[in-house]
This record gives C-alpha cells, structure tokens and sequence, in this order.
C-alpha cells in the first residue's frame, strides 16, 4: 500500500499560493516521488487552476466538502460531480470543523461520501473524538459509532482520517500508542487494504514517528500543509510502499 499525504488547506489560500505549490514541486526536483501518493485540497476557488496545470508532476488535488445531490437549488453548494469535473481525484468529507459548523451528522457525511464515489472521487471520511470524550475513556466507541454512521455501504475504496477534535490546529497530539490504538480498532471496522490517515498537528518535527506507526497509511495536514517548507519535510518522512 502507498502512502497519502495530504494537506487540507481549508479556508486558506488565494491565487499566490500557486508558489507554494511550485516550490513544492522545486523541492522534490520536479517531479513527485511516485512511490506515496500526494494530495492538496485547496479552497474550491483554486481546485480547477491547480488540478489542470499540476497533475502532470504527480500531485493529486481534492476537494474540501462536497453535497450530497448531483444538482440542484442548493446556493452555494458544490456537487461531487463538479469536484471531479475540476479533474481532482479525491475530497473530504465529514470534518470535524464541518460537522460542528454546519451540524453535519454521520448520515449527511455517508450521503457524501456515496455521492463522491458515484462521481468517481476517492472520500476521505474525518472521524475524531473531542477531548472530553478523550477523557472519560469513550473515545473508542464515539469512533465506532462515526464509523458505523457514515462509511459508505459497498460502493468501493475510500479513505478513513482519523482526526481527534481536540490535536486540529492546537499542537497537541495524542500519545504514539493512542493513536497506534485507535488505528488498529479502525483497521478491525474497515475493508481490507482501507487506507488509513492520521491528522492533527502534524508538524515536521513528529510526522517521521507519527508515520511510522503500523496502520497509520498517511496523514491529513492541515496548518503545515501551507508552507512548501513544511510539508517537503512531512511528505519525505512518509515510508514509500508500505
Ligand atoms: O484538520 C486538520 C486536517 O484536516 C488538521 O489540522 P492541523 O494540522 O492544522 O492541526
């Protein structure tokens, strides 16, 4: 299995961020290394510009959330048929950010993710506990109930991105074993060969050991996804074939 590596830019991002993405490219002398796979989800303003003049150098683009319809009255809302007509392969869905800021529940994110593999994109389902779930020892089973709620019925290959609420953007992560332990409970939910990613606060200075974890198959970044500076060092701390 490949690893991912993906940076989720979310409400980040305007035109010159292009050179983030070029210096990037610079950096693995451009071209990526084939042996992991390499996403950026960029704000939807940016998806179709990137995806049409990168795809060549080996970067994989995605979008951030997806409706659940193909078309419709839903103002503002883009379907995952647009994302993929953009010529992105993957998109998120079911954030935690999102399912705080817009009361998704584990039945909208299903829909999403059967309406991104209907168009064709690989979802990556967001599952995490909060940190008081952390601390009274239900972190397992708030996963568990995420998981029975919104992967979707057989329909074909997704990702899973073990995010807990409580490590986006703070700095803190939880413990090498804790996350050792909350993948291999995912491993025992998911199909074989489901790939597995870990977010929150990964930084370069904790991806290599992060990554190095069995059943972790890659990481969702998100602050240091941004910076070129950054993310070289995570992409290149990921194993290649796993
Ligand atoms: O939410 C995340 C990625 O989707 C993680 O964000 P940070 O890496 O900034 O903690």
């Amino acid at each position: 299995m490949k690893s991912l590596i993906a940076g989720n830019w979310k409400m980040n991002g305007i035109a010159r961020a292009r050179s983030e993405v070029e210096s990037l490219i610079e950096r693995f002398g451009g071209s990526m290394p084939g042996d992991r796979d390499i996403l950026i989800c960029p704000p939807v303003t940016l998806l179709a510009a990137f995806a049409g003049s990168y795809s060549d150098e080996g970067i994989l683009f995605g979008g951030q959330d997806c409706h659940a319809k193909t078309s419709g009255a839903h103002t503002g809302d883009i379907s995952a048929e647009m994302i993929a007509d953009t010529g992105a392969s993957h998109v998120i869905v079911g954030h935690s950010e999102r399912r705080a800021d817009h009361a998704e529940n584990d039945q909208t994110v299903k829909e999403k993710a059967e309406a991104a593999l209907r168009a064709g994109l690989t979802p990556i389902i967001c599952v995490g506990e909060t940190r008081e779930q952390r601390e009274t020892g239900i972190a397992q089973s708030v996963v568990g109930t995420q998981l029975e709620g919104s992967l979707p019925d057989a329909m074909g290959v997704f990702v899973v991105a073990y995010e807990p609420v409580w490590a986006i953007g703070t700095g803190l992560t939880p413990t090498l074993e804790d996350i050792s332990e909350m993948h291999d409970f995912i491993r025992s939910k998911t199909p074989e060969g489901t790939r597995l990613l870990y977010g929150g606060s990964v930084k370069p200075g904790n991806a290599k050991e992060i990554l190095g974890i069995s059943n972790v198959n890659g990481a969702l970044v998100g602050g240091a996804s941004l910076k070129a500076e950054d993310f070289f060092p995570i992409i290149s701390a990921a194993p290649g074939e796993m």
